[in-house]
């Protein structure tokens, strides 16, 4: 492709040789960059992708898109057979994502595309919607933590918001398999490293805002700017739906050009819930005066169940249809998701493993026990992640359980027991009486079912859809819900 139709999109400040060049692929790393690239100099969190130009020029890049034109010695810019061009802009990471999109033929504007943003439930609301939209007929595309997908077809990620190369062309691949939706999460980080620049948002939903990833963006207000600059730049063809209970939610729609819309189960609405009945098979639930059955458990998942009907009927879909097909969805893969037990208890899989998640959970779990019936909880905590979050998480689970087991997950390259001493560090002489400490995972969830009663309910936190235990820079298999049917069925 040419490099004017790349740059077209961008403010260019100034342009430093000849432009009039064919350009074979854009790359922020100069380590994948090959000739006849265009390499976008992006400052990062660790380097300074600037720092990166001679490299790429030397690998044959033909272009370079950056904020300073760097003085580079003569002999090194004959290194590539011709001179690149510089573009000078104000805001490479901005300019990647617009470039990237110029050379996919802007696959955005081709789909549906809606983001959902916030600390909690965006896995489960954007794979909902994904599920949904495919019940419908519809060919979706998903972008999420446990995996992405082209309709179906699995691609691994390990980011909740790919980075930009692979994200534009993730969106080329919806385009080009025929997809007409797709839902994505976007994280506060790829906000704020503007990994999202160059897609075209038809809807953007907020979920909640609570304490997280301070380690990033060191303040609650960096944080929750950073959501909010995802609906500042939603254009007004869009919708911006909040949930309007959360401190937070008014918020983000402060100053956005797009059509605001609010979900709520406390106050006045555009999707107003109640929550009528939970038991652990679901929740019945009035939506905007319609009552439905779900199979979700869970105050907080209500609020999810509310987004996705709100965003369902945002982008045209009839209520009643939503409703039908919101009725028949099932749990995201290990996310609440409840196992019974021959015995009359309970066991719940889910993903909890930061202090709110736990608390959220728990919460959740005491409001269908009402008082009837015992929390066990099974819970540990990752190796070589945050430390600060072990004792806070231990109280967390101590507080809102009977009996507390903790036990190990993905120790990594440290040692399970010191992890586990990290947080029993939190706990006091009562809590320490309910504790149990047991290492092995299959054996703490072992004990956790000899435990439990009818009635009861064992919460199993941390791993999820994980069907591996990391140790040392191995991945065993392992799977807490596998876990628990082999014990069920014999
Ligand atoms: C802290 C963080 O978010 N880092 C992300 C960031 O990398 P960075 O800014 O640190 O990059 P850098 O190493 O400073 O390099 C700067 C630039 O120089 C370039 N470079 C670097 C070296 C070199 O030899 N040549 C070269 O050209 C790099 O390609 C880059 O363009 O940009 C990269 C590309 O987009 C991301 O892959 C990377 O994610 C790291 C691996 C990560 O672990 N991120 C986590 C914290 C994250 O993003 N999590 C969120 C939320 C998770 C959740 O709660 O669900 C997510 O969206 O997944
Ligand atoms: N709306 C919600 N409010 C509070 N907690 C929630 C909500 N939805 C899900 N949770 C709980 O939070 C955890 C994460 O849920 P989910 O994976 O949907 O969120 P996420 O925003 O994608 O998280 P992550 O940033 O880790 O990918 C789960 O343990 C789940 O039980
Ligand atoms: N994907 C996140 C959460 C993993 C949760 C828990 N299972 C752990 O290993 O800490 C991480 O890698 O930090
Ligand atoms: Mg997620």
């Amino acid at each position: 492709m040419e490099l004017k139709e790349l740059i077209h999109p961008l403010e260019v400040l100034e342009v430093v040789g000849n432009a009039d060049v064919e350009i074979s692929g854009i790359q922020s790393d100069s380590r994948k960059v090959e000739k006849g690239f265009l390499f976008v100099a992006v400052r990062g969190t660790a380097v300074d992708g600037h720092a990166y130009i001679q490299s790429a020029i030397e690998k044959g890049a033909a272009a370079i898109v950056c904020e300073e034109i760097p003085v580079l010695p003569d002999e090194n810019m004959q290194v590539s057979e011709s001179k690149p061009v510089f573009i000078r802009v104000k805001d490479s990471a901005d300019a990647l994502g617009k470039s990237l999109s110029a050379w996919y033929e802007n696959p955005s504007d081709n789909l549906i595309l809606v983001g959902v943003t916030g600390t909690n439930g965006k896995t489960t609301i954007a794979t909902l919607l994904y599920e949904m939209f495919r019940k419908m007929g519809h060919k979706v595309g998903l972008l999420s933590t446990v995996c992405n997908y082209i309709d179906g077809e699995a691609i691994p990620t390990d980011h909740t918001t790919p980075d930009p190369v692979t994200l534009h062309n993730l969106m080329a691949r919806m385009v080009d398999g025929g997809c007409e939706y797709a839902f994505m999460e976007v994280s506060s980080h790829s906000i704020d490293q503007k990994r999202i620049s160059g897609l075209s948002f038809n809807g953007g939903i907020f979920t909640n805002l609570t304490r997280d990833h301070l380690d990033y963006h060191k303040t609650v207000e960096n944080y929750l700017k950073a959501k909010k600059k995802f609906f500042d730049d939603l254009p007004a063809s869009a919708f911006a739906l909040t949930n309007a209970d959360d401190k937070s939610g008014l918020v983000m729609l402060q100053n956005t050009a797009a059509k605001k819309l609010t979900y709520s189960l406390r106050t006045l609405a555009d999707f107003k819930g109640k929550i009528l009945e939970s038991h652990f098979e679901g929740t019945e639930m009035l939506v905007n005066g319609r009552e439905v059955m779900t199979r979700f458990v869970g105050r907080f998942n209500a609020y999810n169940l509310l987004a996705v009907y709100g965003a369902a009927v945002s982008l045209g879909k009839d209520p009643e249809e939503v409703l039908v097909v919101l009725s028949d969805l099932h749990s995201v893969s290990g996310r609440f998701q409840t196992i019974q037990s021959p015995l009359g208890y309970t066991a719940i899989v889910d993903y909890a493993h930061t202090p709110d998640a736990l608390t959220n959970v728990l919460s959740g779990i005491h409001e269908v026990l009402d008082g009837n019936g015992r929390v066990i909880t099974v819970v540990g905590c990752g190796g070589n992640r945050d430390k600060g979050k072990r004792p806070i998480m231990a109280k967390e689970a101590a507080k809102l359980s009977d009996q507390l087991i903790l036990t190990s997950d993905n120790p990594r390259f440290e040692e399970p027991d010191e992890i586990i001493k990290d947080m029993v560090a939190g706990l006091n002489a009562a809590d320490m009486e309910r504790t149990l400490c047991i290492t092995d995972r299959a054996q703490a969830i072992k004990t956790a079912t000899m435990l439990a009663r009818k009635g009861d309910v064992i919460l199993v936190a941390g791993k999820g859809h994980e069907d591996y235990q990391e140790v040392k820079g191995v991945k065993h298999h392992f799977d807490d819900r596998e876990q628990l049917k082999e014990i069920f069925k014999s």
